[in-house]
């Protein structure tokens, strides 16, 4: 019997200015709560949860990192090994949407040329307070080629569908590298293993 307790395995790293709840996303998924006044984080946070995709065991590491500037360097080096990048802004804070090409930049920069990002707007239960059209973060993620999400961690809209997709989509590339990579060689049966993830910097 395999000593691994899981089918595959994934790096997310959270990015996104300072405030707009990415500590609360991870929170939401991984324990199920909404903390109350959640402090800034310091550098990076980590958490781990296990979801069952299709019948597969994917363990999800999720790093949340800090969004303020002076933590820059410390977070940028998280990013090389994600295999998946969750972007977010507050829709209740234009600031933060107008520093996305930034962020993309340190994408560009830092990040794997195979990694997927999503683009989340954050605190859609703040409607009224809303600085950020939906249609206008359609439009950017389109033209950056992003899926886009909208969320709210408070009221737990569309959390478990942010990680769950993305986990999804995970796999499927997962999946689609394997077969690149053993055209010469096919495994035989099924063989999924995390040797499959040669996209991976695990250790
Ligand atoms: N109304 C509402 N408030 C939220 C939501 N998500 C986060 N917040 C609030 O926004 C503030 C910042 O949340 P954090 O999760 O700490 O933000 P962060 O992006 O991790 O911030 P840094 O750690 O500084 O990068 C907190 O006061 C949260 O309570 C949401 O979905 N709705």
């Amino acid at each position: 019997m395999s000593m691994e307790d899981y089918d595959f395995l994934f790096k997310i790293v959270l990015i996104g200015n300072a405030g707009v709840g990415k500590t609360c996303l991870v929170r939401r998924f991984t324990q199920g709560l909404f903390p109350p006044g959640q402090g800034a984080t310091i550098g990076v946070d980590f958490m781990i949860k296990t979801v069952e995709i299709n019948g597969e065991k994917v363990k999800l590491q999720i790093w949340d990192t800090a969004g303020q500037e002076r933590f820059r360097s410390i977070t940028q080096s998280y990013y090389r090994s994600a295999n998946a990048l969750i972007l977010t802004y507050d829709i209740t804070c234009e600031e933060s949407f107008r520093c996305l090409p930034e962020w993309l930049r340190e994408i560009e920069q830092y990040a794997s040329n195979k990694v997927i990002t999503v683009l989340v707007g954050n605190k859609i239960d703040l409607a009224e307070r809303r600085e950020v059209s939906q249609q206008r973060a359609e439009e950017f993620s389109e033209a950056q080629d992003m899926y886009y999400l909208e969320t709210s961690a408070k009221e737990s809209d569309n959390v478990e569908k942010l990680f769950l997709d993305l986990a999804y989509r995970l796999i499927s590339e997962a999946r689609q590298n394997t077969l690149v990579n053993n055209v010469s060689s096919p495994l035989p049966g099924e063989g999924k293993s995390i040797s499959y993830l040669t996209c991976c910097n695990f250790n």
